[in-house]
């Protein structure tokens, strides 16, 4: 087993820098599916969900090379399979991507359904009801989503998503780049790496306006020719770090970030009393008196991120008085709760709403990360309780966070990975 060892009670002091965006990387690599020629993606973020990705696209056939550390070339020129293997698509959320892409480029996608996180149910009823608006059979048989465009093509149309669904507009928009005709996409999702796919498609000849705002409009073009595209940086990772200094307390520069992605983040830390000044790039974090209570509660960008839930309410376990945390996005993001309450903290939770009430310390315990932003939220608790926490399935926080033990060890955090024999391994040897 592998596990992060933490031992807790110092603050942070220094720079971290913050690799590209999860959540755009992840959308970005099979929208390479959709360009004839050689795309070069730089700024790719070394986490095991983009290795699932590239291996995802491989198996289809594309060429996959390794430029350096963060840039890879993906050439999708010569790929002639449609199915995505079942083992790898169940183990991410962005598979689901995969549909979008393969219906563009070729008409006709069978894909499993999705992995990620377990927040209840995750339907993507969303996704569907687009691709079939604009003329796709879309069915399941045998653990796969049959898909095919019933004239070859997709075609253009007006699409309203009832509800707004970040996967549902990036997956619509990446089947309508080489539709005919234009495609308009209502109530889209407005995160910033909505942004980001529609500027890499544009970047490689697609004809997109409106990203960033809730009506996204897709002129479909004959063909995507190759480019080269750098991915903006995490707005969830960066916001994971500037909450482990505000519950660390310490002062750190986080660097190679967009600031203006981070003020939803940034707002709530400065009403809990920590310092964040921003500069061009990157913001400086600042702790140093008592954490004060606030009221939470996440919504679609540019609201409180969902996925800076757990991550907030480990300071809030550390802040004085009473706050408030609704989650607006998933029905059940609060499994973590019980790990912290191992850890000493007062946390009441009625279906959406968590009810924090502030304690002067955490003490470390053993616990047992859940999804991939709990676990990092689980870090946070253990960076500033006293004492030694273990983290155990760190795999969860692997498959989003780049380094971080080295980030978080490189501003003074005593953290380490500790591989043990598993509990079957030590009975034989026994
Ligand atoms: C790989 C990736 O980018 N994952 C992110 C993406 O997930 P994902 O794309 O799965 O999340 P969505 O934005 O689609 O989901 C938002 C809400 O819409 C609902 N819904 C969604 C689609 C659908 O067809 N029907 C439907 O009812 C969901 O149950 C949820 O309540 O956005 C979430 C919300 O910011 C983040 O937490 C995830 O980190
Ligand atoms: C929920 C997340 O990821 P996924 O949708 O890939 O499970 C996340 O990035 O916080």
């Amino acid at each position: 087993m592998t596990k992060y060892v933490i031992h807790g009670g110092r603050p942070l002091f220094g720079e971290i820098d913050i690799s590209g965006a999860k959540n755009a990387a992840v959308a970005i690599i099979p929208a390479a599916l959709l360009v004839d020629g050689v795309c070069r993606i730089e700024n790719i973020p070394q986490i095991s969900d983009v290795t699932l990705i590239l291996n995802i696209l491989q198996d289809l056939g594309a060429d996959v090379r390794t430029v350096n550390r963060t840039t890879v070339d993906i050439d999708c020129s010569h790929i002639r399979n449609a199915r995505v293997p079942e083992e790898l698509a169940r183990k991410i959320r962005a598979s689901y991507y995969l549909i979008g892409a393969l219906l563009g480029r070729f008409g006709s996608a069978e894909v499993p359904p999705p992995g990620g996180c377990d927040f209840g149910g995750r339907p993507i009823d969303q996704h569907i009801k687009g691709f079939v608006a604009m003329g796709a059979d879309v069915d399941v048989q045998g653990g796969y989503i049959h898909a095919r465009a019933r004239a070859g093509r997709m075609q253009g149309t007006q699409v309203y998503l009832d509800i707004v669904s970040v996967g549902a507009t990036m997956n619509i928009m990446l089947s309508a780049v080489l539709a005919q005709g234009m495609t308009v996409i209502e109530n889209a999702a407005k995160e910033p790496h909505v942004v980001d796919l529609a500027n890499f498609l544009n970047s490689m000849g697609a004809d997109i306006m409106g990203a960033g705002t809730d009506v996204i409009k897709i002129r479909g073009v004959a063909r995507l020719s190759g480019g080269s595209y750098s991915i903006i940086p995490d707005q969830i990772e960066a916001g994971t770090y500037m909450a482990a200094v505000a519950a660390a307390g310490g002062e750190v520069l986080v660097k190679n970030v967009i600031p203006k992605h981070l003020e939803c983040i940034t707002a709530k830390l400065l009403e809990m009393g920590v310092a964040v000044e921003e500069r061009d790039d990157a913001v400086l974090v600042c702790r140093t008196g008592n954490l004060t209570r606030t009221n939470v509660k996440t919504l679609p960008y540019p609201g409180f991120p969902t996925d800076m839930q757990p991550q907030i309410a480990a300071i809030l376990c550390l802040a004085e008085g009473t706050s408030v945390l609704t989650e607006g996005v998933w029905d059940n993001r609060y499994r973590y709760v019980d790990e912290f309450r191992r850890m000493g903290a007062q946390i009441q939770v009625d279906g959406k709403i968590a009810v924090i009430e502030g304690v002067e310390k955490l003490t470390g315990a053993r616990i047992r990360a859940c999804d991939l932003r709990a676990g990092a939220a689980m870090v946070i608790a253990g960076l500033a309780a006293q004492g030694t926490t273990e983290i155990s399935n760190i795999y969860h926080i692997e498959r989003g966070y780049e380094d971080i033990v080295r980030k978080l060890s490189g501003v003074g955090a005593d953290i380490r990975v500790v591989v043990t024999p598993d509990a079957g391994k030590q009975a034989q040897v026994g």
